[in-house]
């Protein structure tokens, strides 16, 4: 059976000599076809269902190279800043490891089946008065000061696991996509997916490197405008993020690949949040859907090229962020018993 990204890949994401590697099984995720979305774009749009990993968000192919160096150095505690996925995923493989984690999350905005998940790995959770950039800089403070190793993607051992996704992708399609569309935050992700793709095109497993389109929430668009936005607002609160700390790198694989950052409307995001449920019956959480919002943003105005061959990350599980999903989009009343009630209801006649 498929061993998990590390030994699946071993030798293009290091770990520490005989390091017990730290693995729920993840990586190896669905590269699934999106017929919809190429009717509705002229192109041939595939998805890369990231929820599909041990913890329901990419994170774990970060977060098992993580924690398995974080054990092997002697350290029993990591921390990390978190928007819900990286303390999901940082509570899930510390809790396998023996590990103690500490999650910083901004108070009130964080989606209820993440909490879920660091509650029930027993992480030791503080809710910050603040937004995730300033439960980053706690983090990186803490991390200095105490024996905690810092697993935020500023810890290139996440990198080097994310990237496996680009790897995958190619290795299933047997090229790279012209277009690689996907949602960012902290831009960890679109480093690792740049990082990825250019090793394999360095080592000639595949002929190029796709362009990097990356997506941001309007009220969160950081790498949009070219400044930090001090505070940032979006429904999509896994990328509700002023001051991404892999900006330099983020704006790197844009340039180096000939790539964009756009930024959509939370109403783009919610869009297409419903049109790929609907659709395509993927269940995504609302950030991971801001990829497909930009996709159908940038097909609409003639920046994708017809007949690109696309790949979309959409990011989270659906099942993360219950609130959002039924907020608005559920008429629940009261049915009479009767099969002709029934029928009506579900306008079968
Ligand atoms: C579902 C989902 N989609 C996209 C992103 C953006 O990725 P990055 O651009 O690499 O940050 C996140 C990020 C989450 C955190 O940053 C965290 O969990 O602290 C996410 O959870």
């Amino acid at each position: 059976g498929w061993p998990g990204i590390i030994e699946a890949y071993a030798g293009r994401v290091p770990v520490p000599p005989g390091a017990r590697i730290i693995t729920l099984g993840e990586g190896n995720t669905p590269l699934i076809p999106a017929p919809h979305l190429s009717e509705l774009t002229g192109c041939t749009v595939f998805l890369k269902v990231e929820g599909a990993n041990p913890t329901g968000s990419f994170k774990d192919r970060g977060m098992t190279v993580a924690i398995t160096h974080a054990l092997a150095s002697g350290l029993r505690a990591v921390i990390c800043a978190s928007t819900g996925n990286t303390s999901a995923s940082a509570a899930a493989y510390a809790a396998r490891a023996g590990l103690t984690c500490a999650v910083l999350i901004p108070q009130g905005k964080i989606a209820m089946g993440k909490l879920a998940q660091a509650i029930l790995h027993g992480a030791r959770i503080l809710q910050i008065d603040g937004n995730f950039d300033d439960c980053l800089e706690l983090a990186r403070k803490t991390a200095v000061d105490y024996p905690v190793t810092l697993v935020n993607s500023v810890n290139p051992a996440r990198i080097a696991g994310q990237k496996t996704a680009a790897l995958e992708i190619c290795d299933v399609l047997g090229r790279a996509p012209d277009v690689h569309c996907l949602p960012v935050g902290n831009a960890g992700n679109v480093t690792a997916y740049w990082a990825g793709y250019t090793e394999y095109a360095g080592d000639g497993v595949i002929d190029h490197a796709p362009r990097m389109f990356g997506f941001q929430a309007a009220g969160a668009a950081p790498l949009v405008r070219g400044e930090p936005v001090p505070d940032p607002e979006t429904i999509a609160t896994a990328i509700r993020i002023g001051s991404p700390a892999s900006w330099a790198t983020a704006v790197k694989a844009r340039d180096e690949s000939g790539g964009l950052f756009e930024a959509v409307t939370d109403a783009q995001i919610l869009d297409a949040y419903r049109l790929l449920a609907r659709t395509e019956g993927v269940f995504v959480e609302p950030a991971s859907a801001t990829s497909v919002a930009g996709l159908l943003v940038t097909a609409a105005d003639g920046r994708l090229p017809k007949s690109s061959t696309v790949v979309c990350t959409v990011t989270g599980h659906g099942l993360k962020d219950p609130a959002t999903a039924l907020e608005g989009n559920v008429e629940v009343e009261p049915l009479a018993v009767d099969p002709r009630a029934v029928a009506t209801a579900l306008e079968l006649s």
